[in-house]
Protein backbone atom coordinates (compact mmCIF):
# COMPACT_ATOMS: atom_id res chain seq x y z
CA UNK A 1 0.00 0.00 0.00
CA UNK A 2 1.16 3.54 -0.71
CA UNK A 3 0.32 4.51 2.72
CA UNK A 4 3.53 2.44 3.91
CA UNK A 5 5.77 4.89 2.18
CA UNK A 6 7.89 7.03 4.68
CA UNK A 7 8.55 10.04 2.55
CA UNK A 8 5.35 12.09 1.31
CA UNK A 9 4.82 11.98 -2.12
CA UNK A 10 2.07 14.74 -2.63
CA UNK A 11 -0.33 15.01 -5.58
CA UNK A 12 -1.96 18.26 -5.89
CA UNK A 13 -4.78 19.01 -8.15
CA UNK A 14 -6.07 22.24 -9.82
CA UNK A 15 -2.12 23.43 -8.78
CA UNK A 16 -2.01 26.22 -11.40
CA UNK A 17 -5.04 28.03 -9.12
CA UNK A 18 -4.13 31.07 -6.49
CA UNK A 19 -3.50 28.52 -3.63
CA UNK A 20 -2.20 25.63 -5.54
CA UNK A 21 1.12 27.97 -7.51
CA UNK A 22 1.95 28.45 -3.87
CA UNK A 23 1.40 25.18 -2.27
CA UNK A 24 3.42 23.41 -4.64
CA UNK A 25 6.57 25.16 -4.29
CA UNK A 26 6.40 25.38 -0.43
CA UNK A 27 5.67 21.42 -0.38
CA UNK A 28 8.71 21.35 -2.86
CA UNK A 29 11.14 23.04 -0.97
CA UNK A 30 9.96 21.31 2.01
CA UNK A 31 9.56 17.55 0.79
CA UNK A 32 11.66 17.63 -2.32
CA UNK A 33 10.88 19.37 -5.33
CA UNK A 34 10.62 15.69 -7.01
CA UNK A 35 7.92 14.27 -4.03
CA UNK A 36 5.15 16.93 -5.20
CA UNK A 37 3.46 16.46 -8.32
CA UNK A 38 1.23 19.34 -9.40
CA UNK A 39 -1.41 18.88 -11.76
CA UNK A 40 -4.16 21.02 -13.84
CA UNK A 41 -5.97 21.35 -16.67
CA UNK A 42 -3.63 24.20 -17.35
CA UNK A 43 -0.27 23.78 -18.01
CA UNK A 44 2.29 26.04 -17.12
CA UNK A 45 3.37 29.21 -18.57
CA UNK A 46 5.74 32.06 -18.07
CA UNK A 47 2.68 33.93 -16.69
CA UNK A 48 1.47 30.83 -14.26
CA UNK A 49 4.04 28.78 -13.08
CA UNK A 50 5.86 27.38 -9.80
CA UNK A 51 8.38 29.32 -8.33
CA UNK A 52 10.18 25.93 -7.46
CA UNK A 53 10.25 23.90 -10.41
CA UNK A 54 9.49 20.33 -10.33
CA UNK A 55 6.96 16.91 -12.16
CA UNK A 56 3.63 18.60 -14.04
CA UNK A 57 1.11 16.39 -14.96
CA UNK A 58 -2.20 16.96 -16.62
CA UNK A 59 -4.91 15.88 -15.05
CA UNK A 60 -8.87 16.56 -14.97
CA UNK A 61 -10.45 15.82 -11.65
CA UNK A 62 -13.39 14.74 -13.45
CA UNK A 63 -11.79 12.18 -15.35
CA UNK A 64 -11.27 9.15 -12.71
CA UNK A 65 -8.92 7.16 -14.79
CA UNK A 66 -6.50 10.27 -15.21
CA UNK A 67 -6.55 10.68 -11.08
CA UNK A 68 -5.81 7.01 -10.76
CA UNK A 69 -3.15 6.77 -13.15
CA UNK A 70 -1.44 9.87 -11.43
CA UNK A 71 -1.44 8.61 -7.96
CA UNK A 72 -0.35 4.86 -8.78
CA UNK A 73 2.45 5.89 -11.52
CA UNK A 74 3.40 8.95 -8.83
CA UNK A 75 3.01 6.11 -5.80
CA UNK A 76 1.64 9.60 -4.31
CA UNK A 77 0.25 8.99 -0.23
CA UNK A 78 -1.05 12.05 0.15
CA UNK A 79 -3.59 14.15 -2.16
CA UNK A 80 -4.48 17.89 -1.76
CA UNK A 81 -7.43 18.44 -4.05
CA UNK A 82 -7.90 22.08 -5.21
CA UNK A 83 -9.52 22.06 -8.71
CA UNK A 84 -12.39 23.95 -7.90
CA UNK A 85 -15.19 26.91 -9.37
CA UNK A 86 -14.85 29.54 -7.02
CA UNK A 87 -18.44 30.75 -5.63
CA UNK A 88 -18.62 33.89 -8.08
CA UNK A 89 -17.93 31.72 -11.34
CA UNK A 90 -19.96 29.09 -10.11
CA UNK A 91 -23.50 31.08 -9.92
CA UNK A 92 -22.73 32.08 -13.40
CA UNK A 93 -22.25 28.56 -14.30
CA UNK A 94 -23.69 26.00 -11.49
CA UNK A 95 -23.64 22.98 -14.11
CA UNK A 96 -19.96 23.45 -13.93
CA UNK A 97 -19.35 24.10 -10.90
CA UNK A 98 -21.52 20.92 -9.84
CA UNK A 99 -19.42 18.77 -11.96
CA UNK A 100 -15.91 19.99 -11.38
CA UNK A 101 -16.73 20.64 -7.14
CA UNK A 102 -18.81 17.83 -6.60
CA UNK A 103 -17.64 15.21 -8.99
CA UNK A 104 -14.58 15.98 -9.16
CA UNK A 105 -14.23 15.60 -5.49
CA UNK A 106 -15.80 12.22 -5.20
CA UNK A 107 -13.45 10.75 -7.65
CA UNK A 108 -10.48 11.66 -5.45
CA UNK A 109 -12.65 10.71 -2.92
CA UNK A 110 -12.76 7.29 -4.44
CA UNK A 111 -9.30 6.93 -5.50
CA UNK A 112 -7.92 8.06 -2.39
CA UNK A 113 -9.83 5.26 -0.45
CA UNK A 114 -8.72 2.49 -2.89
CA UNK A 115 -5.09 3.35 -3.10
CA UNK A 116 -4.35 4.46 0.91
CA UNK A 117 -3.73 7.92 0.42
CA UNK A 118 -4.65 10.80 2.55
CA UNK A 119 -6.74 13.51 1.23
CA UNK A 120 -6.88 17.00 2.08
CA UNK A 121 -9.61 19.09 0.65
CA UNK A 122 -10.31 22.52 1.65
CA UNK A 123 -13.78 24.33 2.24
CA UNK A 124 -14.67 27.45 2.79
CA UNK A 125 -16.48 30.36 4.80
CA UNK A 126 -19.02 29.64 1.83
CA UNK A 127 -19.87 26.41 3.47
CA UNK A 128 -22.42 28.87 5.57
CA UNK A 129 -25.51 30.16 4.90
CA UNK A 130 -27.51 32.92 6.09
CA UNK A 131 -29.19 30.85 9.28
CA UNK A 132 -25.25 29.92 10.08
CA UNK A 133 -24.78 32.39 13.33
CA UNK A 134 -23.00 34.97 11.33
CA UNK A 135 -20.13 36.76 14.21
CA UNK A 136 -17.72 34.10 14.88
CA UNK A 137 -18.78 31.16 13.86
CA UNK A 138 -18.25 27.87 15.24
CA UNK A 139 -16.96 24.96 14.02
CA UNK A 140 -19.85 22.77 14.25
CA UNK A 141 -23.03 24.75 13.62
CA UNK A 142 -26.20 25.32 11.04
CA UNK A 143 -24.74 24.94 7.64
CA UNK A 144 -27.55 25.64 5.04
CA UNK A 145 -25.45 27.76 2.31
CA UNK A 146 -27.44 29.04 -0.94
CA UNK A 147 -24.31 29.06 -3.74
CA UNK A 148 -23.40 25.98 -5.85
CA UNK A 149 -20.19 26.50 -4.52
CA UNK A 150 -20.83 26.42 -0.59
CA UNK A 151 -23.77 23.44 -1.31
CA UNK A 152 -20.07 21.39 -2.83
CA UNK A 153 -18.17 22.34 0.43
CA UNK A 154 -20.85 21.18 2.72
CA UNK A 155 -20.99 17.63 0.49
CA UNK A 156 -17.31 17.43 0.79
CA UNK A 157 -17.09 18.19 4.48
CA UNK A 158 -20.11 15.13 5.27
CA UNK A 159 -18.23 12.49 2.66
CA UNK A 160 -14.81 13.37 4.32
CA UNK A 161 -16.41 11.99 8.08
CA UNK A 162 -18.48 9.42 5.93
CA UNK A 163 -15.43 8.36 4.68
CA UNK A 164 -13.21 8.92 7.95
CA UNK A 165 -15.57 6.94 9.97
CA UNK A 166 -16.49 3.93 7.65
CA UNK A 167 -12.99 3.56 5.36
CA UNK A 168 -10.94 5.01 8.24
CA UNK A 169 -9.64 7.04 5.12
CA UNK A 170 -7.47 10.04 6.35
CA UNK A 171 -9.39 13.33 5.42
CA UNK A 172 -8.94 16.82 6.09
CA UNK A 173 -9.98 20.21 5.90
CA UNK A 174 -10.37 23.68 6.62
CA UNK A 175 -12.62 26.39 5.98
CA UNK A 176 -10.91 28.81 4.40
CA UNK A 177 -11.57 32.49 4.44
CA UNK A 178 -11.16 34.86 1.37
CA UNK A 179 -7.11 34.40 0.60
CA UNK A 180 -5.41 37.48 -0.25
CA UNK A 181 -2.02 37.08 -2.27
CA UNK A 182 0.12 39.07 -4.96
CA UNK A 183 1.73 36.30 -6.96
CA UNK A 184 -1.09 34.35 -8.96
CA UNK A 185 -4.53 36.01 -10.01
CA UNK A 186 -7.89 34.60 -8.20
CA UNK A 187 -10.16 32.91 -10.37
CA UNK A 188 -14.02 34.16 -9.51
CA UNK A 189 -14.40 34.05 -5.87
CA UNK A 190 -16.86 36.88 -3.63
CA UNK A 191 -14.11 38.11 -1.39
CA UNK A 192 -11.04 39.10 -4.47
CA UNK A 193 -12.50 42.66 -4.36
CA UNK A 194 -9.32 42.43 -2.22
CA UNK A 195 -6.90 41.95 -4.13
CA UNK A 196 -8.16 43.56 -6.99
CA UNK A 197 -8.03 46.92 -4.98
CA UNK A 198 -4.21 46.68 -4.21
CA UNK A 199 -3.65 46.33 -8.17
CA UNK A 200 -6.10 49.16 -8.83
CA UNK A 201 -4.34 51.45 -6.44
CA UNK A 202 -0.93 51.34 -7.82
CA UNK A 203 -1.87 50.92 -11.65
CA UNK A 204 -4.44 53.91 -11.30
CA UNK A 205 -4.70 55.37 -7.78
CA UNK A 206 -8.86 54.72 -7.37
CA UNK A 207 -10.44 51.67 -7.19
CA UNK A 208 -13.79 51.84 -8.99
CA UNK A 209 -16.93 50.19 -8.96
CA UNK A 210 -16.22 47.67 -5.80
CA UNK A 211 -18.67 45.21 -6.02
CA UNK A 212 -19.43 44.85 -2.29
CA UNK A 213 -20.74 47.54 -0.19
CA UNK A 214 -18.60 49.76 1.87
CA UNK A 215 -19.78 47.73 4.92
CA UNK A 216 -19.43 44.02 4.12
CA UNK A 217 -17.60 42.33 6.59
CA UNK A 218 -16.04 38.98 5.88
CA UNK A 219 -13.20 36.67 7.21
CA UNK A 220 -10.22 36.90 5.26
CA UNK A 221 -6.54 35.91 5.11
CA UNK A 222 -2.87 36.69 3.94
CA UNK A 223 -1.55 33.96 1.57
CA UNK A 224 1.56 33.03 3.82
CA UNK A 225 -1.06 32.48 6.96
CA UNK A 226 -2.94 30.24 4.60
CA UNK A 227 0.07 27.81 3.01
CA UNK A 228 1.10 27.49 6.72
CA UNK A 229 -2.23 26.79 7.99
CA UNK A 230 -2.36 24.18 5.09
CA UNK A 231 0.59 22.55 5.63
CA UNK A 232 0.39 22.63 9.49
CA UNK A 233 -2.89 20.64 9.25
CA UNK A 234 -1.32 18.33 6.70
CA UNK A 235 1.28 17.57 9.25
CA UNK A 236 -0.79 17.52 11.93
CA UNK A 237 -0.55 13.59 14.46
CA UNK A 238 -4.14 12.46 13.27
CA UNK A 239 -4.69 11.44 16.90
CA UNK A 240 -4.67 14.96 17.95
CA UNK A 241 -7.69 15.55 15.06
CA UNK A 242 -11.00 15.83 16.97
CA UNK A 243 -12.78 16.41 13.78
CA UNK A 244 -12.08 16.22 10.05
CA UNK A 245 -12.73 19.99 9.10
CA UNK A 246 -11.49 22.65 11.02
CA UNK A 247 -12.79 26.77 10.81
CA UNK A 248 -9.08 28.47 9.81
CA UNK A 249 -9.57 32.40 10.77
CA UNK A 250 -7.22 35.40 10.50
CA UNK A 251 -8.55 38.45 10.29
CA UNK A 252 -11.90 40.11 8.96
CA UNK A 253 -12.48 43.99 7.15
CA UNK A 254 -15.11 45.64 5.24
CA UNK A 255 -14.09 47.29 1.72
CA UNK A 256 -13.97 50.67 3.71
CA UNK A 257 -11.40 49.27 6.21
CA UNK A 258 -8.91 47.69 3.92
CA UNK A 259 -9.47 51.24 1.63
CA UNK A 260 -8.42 53.25 4.83
CA UNK A 261 -5.54 50.54 5.14
CA UNK A 262 -4.07 51.69 1.84
CA UNK A 263 -4.83 55.14 2.32
CA UNK A 264 -2.22 55.02 5.22
CA UNK A 265 0.31 54.40 2.64
CA UNK A 266 -1.08 56.02 -0.41
CA UNK A 267 -2.99 59.30 1.12
CA UNK A 268 -4.33 60.22 -1.90
CA UNK A 269 -6.17 56.59 -2.78
CA UNK A 270 -10.03 56.81 -3.63
CA UNK A 271 -12.77 54.46 -4.00
CA UNK A 272 -16.15 54.11 -5.12
CA UNK A 273 -18.73 51.43 -5.08
CA UNK A 274 -21.41 49.71 -7.27
CA UNK A 275 -22.01 46.63 -5.94
CA UNK A 276 -23.67 43.32 -7.98
CA UNK A 277 -24.58 39.91 -7.79
CA UNK A 278 -22.16 39.34 -5.46
CA UNK A 279 -23.30 41.21 -2.77
CA UNK A 280 -25.93 39.04 -2.24
CA UNK A 281 -23.57 36.32 -1.62
CA UNK A 282 -22.05 37.72 0.40
CA UNK A 283 -24.74 38.59 2.63
CA UNK A 284 -25.14 35.07 3.43
CA UNK A 285 -21.28 34.31 4.81
CA UNK A 286 -20.00 34.61 8.55
CA UNK A 287 -18.69 38.37 9.20
CA UNK A 288 -16.06 36.34 11.44
CA UNK A 289 -15.23 32.50 12.42
CA UNK A 290 -13.85 30.86 15.39
CA UNK A 291 -11.15 29.12 15.12
CA UNK A 292 -10.48 27.96 18.58
CA UNK A 293 -10.93 24.46 17.73
CA UNK A 294 -7.76 24.50 15.41
CA UNK A 295 -5.47 26.36 17.95
CA UNK A 296 -6.30 24.07 20.62
CA UNK A 297 -5.92 20.49 18.65
CA UNK A 298 -2.99 21.24 16.29
CA UNK A 299 -2.08 25.19 17.06
CA UNK A 300 -3.25 26.94 14.85
CA UNK A 301 -2.34 30.66 14.60
CA UNK A 302 -2.58 33.73 12.08
CA UNK A 303 0.26 36.03 11.68
CA UNK A 304 -0.27 38.83 9.45
CA UNK A 305 -2.87 41.17 10.52
CA UNK A 306 -4.63 44.36 7.99
CA UNK A 307 -1.81 46.60 8.03
CA UNK A 308 0.97 44.06 8.14
CA UNK A 309 -0.60 42.62 4.81
CA UNK A 310 -1.36 45.78 3.55
CA UNK A 311 2.50 46.74 3.42
CA UNK A 312 3.53 43.20 1.87
CA UNK A 313 1.07 43.10 -0.65
CA UNK A 314 1.71 47.05 -2.17
CA UNK A 315 5.79 46.21 -1.79
CA UNK A 316 5.45 43.28 -4.07
CA UNK A 317 3.04 44.13 -6.04
CA UNK A 318 4.81 47.47 -6.86
CA UNK A 319 7.94 45.49 -7.75
CA UNK A 320 5.59 42.77 -9.71
CA UNK A 321 4.04 45.29 -11.86
CA UNK A 322 6.27 48.17 -12.58
CA UNK A 323 10.41 46.58 -12.11
N1 LIG B 1 -8.83 31.49 -2.93
C1 LIG B 1 -9.65 31.59 -1.90
O1 LIG B 1 -9.93 32.70 -1.41
C2 LIG B 1 -10.23 30.36 -1.29
C3 LIG B 1 -10.97 30.49 -0.10
C4 LIG B 1 -11.56 29.38 0.48
C5 LIG B 1 -11.36 28.13 -0.09
N2 LIG B 1 -10.63 28.01 -1.23
C6 LIG B 1 -10.48 26.68 -1.81
O2 LIG B 1 -9.12 26.39 -2.08
C7 LIG B 1 -9.03 25.58 -3.25
C8 LIG B 1 -8.14 26.25 -4.27
O3 LIG B 1 -8.69 27.51 -4.58
P1 LIG B 1 -7.96 28.57 -5.53
O4 LIG B 1 -8.27 29.89 -4.99
O5 LIG B 1 -6.57 28.18 -5.75
O6 LIG B 1 -8.83 28.39 -6.85
P2 LIG B 1 -8.49 28.88 -8.34
O7 LIG B 1 -9.79 29.12 -9.01
O8 LIG B 1 -7.49 29.97 -8.31
O9 LIG B 1 -7.79 27.58 -8.96
C9 LIG B 1 -8.50 26.42 -9.26
C10 LIG B 1 -7.67 25.59 -10.23
O10 LIG B 1 -8.45 24.43 -10.55
C11 LIG B 1 -8.24 24.15 -11.92
N3 LIG B 1 -9.34 23.33 -12.42
C12 LIG B 1 -10.61 23.71 -12.73
N4 LIG B 1 -11.31 22.64 -13.19
C13 LIG B 1 -10.47 21.57 -13.12
C14 LIG B 1 -10.62 20.20 -13.44
N5 LIG B 1 -11.77 19.70 -13.91
N6 LIG B 1 -9.56 19.39 -13.23
C15 LIG B 1 -8.40 19.86 -12.74
N7 LIG B 1 -8.18 21.15 -12.46
C16 LIG B 1 -9.22 22.00 -12.64
C17 LIG B 1 -8.15 25.51 -12.60
O11 LIG B 1 -7.49 25.41 -13.86
C18 LIG B 1 -7.38 26.32 -11.56
O12 LIG B 1 -5.99 26.30 -11.83
C19 LIG B 1 -10.47 25.35 -3.71
O13 LIG B 1 -10.96 24.17 -3.14
C20 LIG B 1 -11.20 26.53 -3.12
O14 LIG B 1 -12.55 26.24 -2.91
C21 LIG B 1 -10.07 29.10 -1.84
C1 LIG C 1 -14.28 32.44 0.17
C2 LIG C 1 -13.72 31.60 -0.91
O1 LIG C 1 -14.20 30.32 -0.92
C3 LIG C 1 -13.48 32.20 -2.26
N1 LIG C 1 -12.51 33.25 -2.14
C4 LIG C 1 -14.73 32.76 -2.91
O2 LIG C 1 -15.00 33.92 -2.72
O3 LIG C 1 -15.41 32.05 -3.58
Amino acid sequence: MHSLCKSPRVLVTGSLGQIGTELVSTLRMKYGAENVLASDIKFPTEKAKFDVEGPFKYVNTNNIEQIKEAVVNFRANKVIHLSSILSATGEQNPDLAMEVNSHGAENCFKVCNYYGASLLIPSSIAAFGPETPRHNTPDLCIQRPLTMYGISKVYIELLGNWYNQKKGLDFRSLRLPGIISWKALPGGGTTDYAIDIYYQALKKGHYTNCFLKKDTRMPMMYMDDCIRGIIELLEAKNENLKQRTYNLGAIDFTPEEIYESIKKVMPKFKIDYKPDFRQSIADTWPTSIDSSCAKKDWGWEHDYDLDKMTDVMLMNLKKKLFV
